[in-house]
């Protein structure tokens, strides 16, 4: 099975206008709630890609309640720890540029933290745990860690997309996937990442480390895959834009798809940039057949660093 596991869900309010001043009263006329989060979008991507899956983590509240039946009609199936704090809701606004606000986690107490311990603790050699999204400051490093552990000694795919002080602990361990950003990948090393070169060189410093793929996702520019034994560039098809959120966790969600159909590296790349692509191309997260319109649209080649020049 594969479990997601969102700390820090969400519902995306997500307006629409032609134009966004700020200090300025703005009208929407078209608005969406959906279910966000970046586990929460993984397990939405990889239902539509005919996957089944659970996804996990915390919610409360009306808008927690709101994020579960949202789950449940789309046949997502859903193990949340309730919590009494109400579920965050983060407002995108979608103008002429993309402009986000994201609210904070909620704080969890120990006997919450271990309930899903013990649910990772369940899983096995089949399974994949992919711990997704903003992980609250106020928990400590050494907790996300234990789960890593829990999951490495077990031997279940550990798939990472967070950002943020617990990423660098965490990709000391033993991960299967792991997908930064452009920027976070920046973060991570604390420079600036402005060239496909630069992006391969710490990329590479994080298979040395032990993740056995990461793929370094860079929007309209496509994304860099690399592993200890190929590094891969993907061109992004080119699409009308509507909007952006959840094209990186479709990524994961394509790959995750893909790979566990046919364990080929090149192949879930192929699909997971696809599946991106194809979410930022609609207003909510991508559908299957939009994901095979585009295949064949991604272009992927080599990546050889002295070939490439920016
Ligand atoms: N403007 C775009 N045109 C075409 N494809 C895009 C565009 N933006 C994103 N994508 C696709 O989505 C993938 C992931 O995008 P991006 O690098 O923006 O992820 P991200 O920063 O993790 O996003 P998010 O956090 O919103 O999920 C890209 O590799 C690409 O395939
Ligand atoms: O605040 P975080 O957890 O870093 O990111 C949360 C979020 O921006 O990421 C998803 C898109 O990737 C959205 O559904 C959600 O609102």
């Amino acid at each position: 099975m594969i479990y997601t596991c969102t700390i820090t869900p969400s519902i995306d309010y997500t307006v629409y206008v032609p134009e966004f001043e700020s200090g300025k009263l703005n009208r929407s006329e078209e608005v969406y709630y959906y279910p966000g989060g970046k586990g929460i979008n993984v397990s939405r991507v990889l239902k539509r890609l005919g996957v089944s899956n659970q996804a996990l983590g915390y919610a409360g509240g009306f808008t927690g309640h709101y994020i579960e039946e949202f789950l449940k009609t789309e046949g997502v199936a859903t193990d949340f720890i309730e919590t009494t704090e109400i579920t965050r809701i983060n407002v995108k606004i979608k103008a002429d540029e993309e402009t986000e606000l994201n609210g904070p986690g909620p704080k969890l107490t120990a006997e919450q933290l271990a309930v899903l311990t013990e649910k990772v603790r369940l899983m096995n050699k089949d399974d994949w745990f992919v711990l997704a999204g903003s992980l609250p400051h106020s928990i400590a490093t050494e907790y996300f860690l234990e789960l890593a552990e829990i999951c490495q000694a077990n031997q279940v795919r550990f798939v990472l997309d967070t950002s943020g002080p617990a990423l660098e602990s965490l990709l000391t361990t033993s991960v299967f996937l792991a997908k930064p950003n452009q920027q976070e990948l920046g973060e991570l090393f604390n420079v600036e990442i402005s060239s496909l070169v630069a992006a391969y060189r710490y990329a590479s410093k994080l298979v040395a480390k032990g993740t056995q793929h990461v793929i370094v996702s860079m929007g309209g520019d496509g994304a860099l895959l690399v592993t200890k034994d190929i590094a891969l560039i993907a061109k992004a098809p080119q699409g009308t834009v509507v909007n952006t959120v959840g094209s990186g966790d479709s990524l994961v969600s394509g790959f995750i798809a893909s790979y566990a159909a046919h364990q080929d590296p090149a192949l879930a790349f192929r699909y997971g940039v696809a599946s991106g692509s194809a979410t930022a191309f609609r207003s909510d997260l991508c559908r299957k057949e939009d994901v095979e319109l585009l295949l064949d649209q991604v272009e992927i080649y080599p990546f050889k660093e002295k070939d490439v020049t920016k």
